[in-house]
């Protein structure tokens, strides 16, 4: 049985983008909508509601950019004018903060521009009429056909019907395959999962589409099927070929803010240990001034880095960096490794740096640098820190998902 349609007021956004409104059934979510608005809702069940209609607009309502935007699951925000978004993004890095009683001024949001991704991973699938190559639609596993997106970088999107042409062969109706592309300085990196195995044919197929569509790499269920040119990323000047898999940061833009935040909150410092090191985002930077500690968990990206550095970093001018592959969730560096370390950088992946935040906090190093893309677990290690000694000298919240509720920050502690 359909459920009443009801008018409602959006009373706030809650931490996926969604408004939320009282019911006289209790608290719904509503998606697309705005603080302060009347609209026409249906509720759906489990605490959920379909949109049916804006009564009253809020004053920062914009129209979408895109036009899969609500079918599409890649946005949830695009409906709202830039400042209100930004705003609601630094007011979701306080709200992460004040429930372990964290009280600081958090900076305004270092703002994202559209066509800034330089990372995007789609969903592919075979259906009687083609191959369908986008993202999964907000409710359901249904893949979106997309046509457009305004979040990836001009050469993703103009790709975006030859990635279709690429993975079609190895695609299957049964199943769904994951399609990561990065767009590096030597062209599109890509990496499928998920599609059918490799023989003999399928291989050469897939060579013969790579090279069809100039891609630099593509790896197919980890198999290397063809490597045309090694894809290429320079940070901060240093030239680094980051292996299937790595991690970036997903925009330009935004690890230039990243970097930015880092070095200055570091100054001078003569030594530095850059935790979660990846490809060497934070180290390429400060090599330039610091002797640096690089510690990561995977060989192919701390290997990458190691190569980078020892073919250009003398003619860099690059202080010593040494290399360290270690699990920083079950060994993580401890106070007594850093005795000499004038600061610590840490930018862990999701579930943040409970271990590692736990030596930090028993050391003496005079400044930490947090730099995470989940405000929930920074502000676990926050308090760890804190309870340690440091203190929260500032958060700044840098936009490299846009229209989306993830939220990248950096963070900066100094001991007391
Ligand atoms: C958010 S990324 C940051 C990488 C790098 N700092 C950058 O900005 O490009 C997190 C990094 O932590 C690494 N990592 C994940 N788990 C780890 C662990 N247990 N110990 C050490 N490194 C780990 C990942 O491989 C990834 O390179």
């Amino acid at each position: 049985m359909r459920t009443a349609e009801i008018e409602v007021t959006i009373a706030s956004l809650g931490h996926l983008g969604d408004g939320v409104a009282e019911t006289p059934a209790g608290e719904v979510f509503v998606p697309f909508v705005l603080p302060g608005e009347r609209v026409r809702i249906r509720p759906t069940g489990e605490g959920r509601a379909e949109l049916l209609g804006i009564v009253t607009p809020s004053a920062s309502r914009v129209a979408a950019p895109c036009r899969h935007f609500r079918q599409c699951g890649g946005c949830a925000l695009q409906h709202v004018e830039a400042k209100a978004y930004g705003e609601w993004k630094r007011e979701q890095v306080a709200a992460a903060l004040a429930p372990r009683s964290i009280e600081i001024e958090v900076d305004p949001i270092v703002p994202a521009t559209p066509k800034s991704r330089r990372r995007a991973t789609f969903s592919a699938t075979r259906t009687k009429k083609g191959v369908t190559l986008g993202y999964y639609s907000r409710s359901s596993h249904t893949i979106i056909q997309l046509t457009e997106c305004p979040l990836v970088v001009p050469e993703i999107e103009a790709a975006l019907q030859g990635l279709a042409h690429l993975v079609e062969p190895g695609l299957s109706r049964k199943g769904h395959a994951s399609v990561a592309v990065t767009a590096t300085e030597t062209g599109l990196d890509v990496a499928v999962t998920g599609g059918k195995d490799v023989d003999g044919p399928l291989r050469a197929e897939l060579a013969k589409r790579t090279s069809a569509h100039d891609l630099a790499r593509l790896v197919w269920n980890g198999e290397m099927i063809s490597e045309r040119r090694a894809p290429v990323v320079t940070l901060s000047g240093l030239k680094v070929a980051p292996p299937p898999g790595s991690f970036l940061q997903a925009t330009a833009d935004g690890e230039a803010t990243l970097v930015r935040l880092v070095v200055e909150a570091v100054g001078d410092a003569k030594r530095v240990a850059d935790l979660f090191a990846g490809c060497g985002t934070f180290t390429a930077a400060l090599a330039k001034h610091s002797s640096v500690l690089a510690v990561e968990s995977e060989k192919p990206q701390i290997g990458a880095l190691d190569r980078a550095l020892r073919e250009q970093g003398p003619a860099l001018g690059l202080k010593p960096v040494e290399i360290l592959m270690r699990d920083l969730f079950r060994r993580p560096i401890l106070p007594s490794e850093l005795l000499k370390t004038d600061a610590v950088v840490f930018d862990p992946p999701r579930a943040g740096a409970a271990a590692q935040a736990e030596q930090l906090a028993k050391s003496a190093v005079p400044l930490v640098i947090g730099v995470s893309c989940n405000p929930a677990t920074f502000a676990r290690d926050a308090r760890t820190l804190i309870d340690g000694g440091y203190r929260l000298t500032r958060v700044t919240p840098v936009d490299q998902f846009l229209w989306s509720p993830h939220i990248e920050l950096v963070g900066i502690f100094r001991r007391e």
